[in-house]
């Protein structure tokens, strides 16, 4: 698999069987080369500002209107209703979400998708949805794979599908956690005061290069649509991974998160951990965003005078939190791989007891942080809803999760400021 590398880059590809595939000097020719069928697909306003317009042209061998009428089809655990449920302001964990076993119920991509909680409102392209996908047999004829490319992601490839490109296909037991925002795209935070490297560095981006197939489906090709938070099919008789060749902005990418380059406090206190954000969807209001994608990544810890990890707090913004791998700072045990936490507006949370009383007392050695870690979080300005499969139906909320602050106890002595005899 090929990639191109560079984050927002204007690109151009072809398929190699089909050398100079794109149209010389214009987009739409009388006749397209190799008589391919020229189709721009607008990610923006036709009229957004340069910076921020998105658009590709696909030359491919049928446009993506050759298709048969889109029908409803089962929503699964698909939704976009933040109403099923009343609200609740508690602290929400997760144990691992399960991977059903192929004996027992065969899951795809799609059907293995289970929306756990979001906010906003999809038809008027404001707010997002965390869904979680649980899956273990493959589409076949049917896609979501990747229309203009093959995108290839691994443990620790974020993937990022533009909403309406045809994508992604899942093989094995996989799961996964996917932000969907509605109407905004992400960008890379800006780096002020830290300059112009850091953070997640705009090469370490990759957009797959064209590939298609010209392959007749006997029994026609289905192609599913999620329109207006809601699951439509409908089939065509070709194979829609036709692009011959594209150039444009618009394309999938996937990052490996272990390219991020870390900054952290290196004297004293603990930073907020806007300072790990690899990507951001904004809002409209300057600063605050409807989902900001936070990583947890190994690093080195060497703040002196410091409590290191998480420090306790209410925050107006909704952080939810899942982890690939390993064991995050504040929470040694209860918090697992494939599991997550919601901690939605103004609800108080921070490291459990046990943490509290280690970090407190630890010799502040320099110390790897999170090695063999990967937490994330998706931060978000709206106060987002749990759905009736987040609260009830999946089985994995972790009903004992506020124990773990339980045993937090007053250590205040009213006659002594300084007991331990700290500076
Ligand atoms: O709640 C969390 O664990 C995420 C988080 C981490 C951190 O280092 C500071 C603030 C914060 O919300
Ligand atoms: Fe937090």
């Amino acid at each position: 698999m090929q990639y191109i590398s560079g984050f927002g880059n204007e690109c151009a590809s072809e398929d190699p069987r089909c050398p100079s595939a794109l149209p010389e000097g214009q987009n739409n020719p009388q006749v397209c080369p190799y008589n391919l069928y020229a189709e721009q697909l607008s990610g923006s306003a036709f009229t957004c500002p340069r910076s921020t317009n998105k658009r590709s042209w696909l030359y491919r061998i049928l446009p993506s209107v050759s298709h048969k009428p889109f029908e409803s089809i089962d929503q699964g655990h698909v939704t976009h209703n933040w109403d099923e449920v009343d609200p609740d302001p508690n602290q929400l964990r997760w144990k691992p979400f399960e991977i059903p076993k192929v004996s027992q119920k065969k899951m795809d991509f799609v059907s293995g998708l289970h929306t756990l909680c979001g906010a906003g409102d999809i038809r008027s392209n404001n707010g997002l949805a965390i869904h979680i996908f649980l899956c273990n047999t493959s589409m076949e004829d049917s896609s979501s794979e990747r229309e203009t490319s093959h995108l290839h992601g691994v443990r620790q490839d974020a993937c990022a599908a533009q909403g309406d490109l045809r994508h992604s296909d899942v093989f094995e037991e996989t799961r996964g956690y996917i932000l969907e925002v509605y109407g905004v795209h992400f960008e890379l935070p800006d780096l002020g005061p830290i300059g112009a490297n850091g953070l997640a560095n705009p090469r370490d981006f990759l957009i797959p290069v064209a590939w298609y197939e010209d392959r007749q489906v006997p029994g026609g090709y289905t192609v599913i649509n999620k329109y207006q938070g809601k699951l439509f099919a409908a089939k065509q008789n070709v194979s829609p991974f036709n692009v011959v060749a594209w150039h444009g902005n618009y394309t999938p990418y996937k990052y490996n998160l272990e390219n991020f380059m870390v900054i952290n406090a290196v004297a004293f206190d603990h930073a907020d951990p806007s300072i790990f954000t690899v990507l951001t969807a904004k809002s409209l209001r300057p600063g605050v965003a409807i989902a900001d994608f936070v990583i947890f990544p190994p690093r080195w810890g060497v703040a002196d005078k410091t409590f290191r990890p998480p420090y306790y707090h209410r925050n107006c913004m909704s952080e939810f939190m899942g982890l690939i791998e390993g064991h995050y700072e504040a929470k040694q045990s209860g918090f697992l791989p494939g599991g997550g936490s919601l901690h939605s507006a103004m609800t108080p949370h921070g490291p459990d007891a046990d943490c509290f009383e280690k970090a407190s007392k630890a010799k502040l050695a320099p110390e790897r942080t999170a090695d063999g870690t990967m937490a994330f979080m998706f931060e978000s300005s709206l106060s987002m809803a749990v759905t009736k499969w987040g609260l009830k139906t999946s089985n994995c909320l972790d009903e004992n999760y506020y124990k773990c602050w339980m045993p937090l106890k007053s250590h205040f002595t009213s006659n002594s400021r300084n007991p331990a005899g700290l500076n």
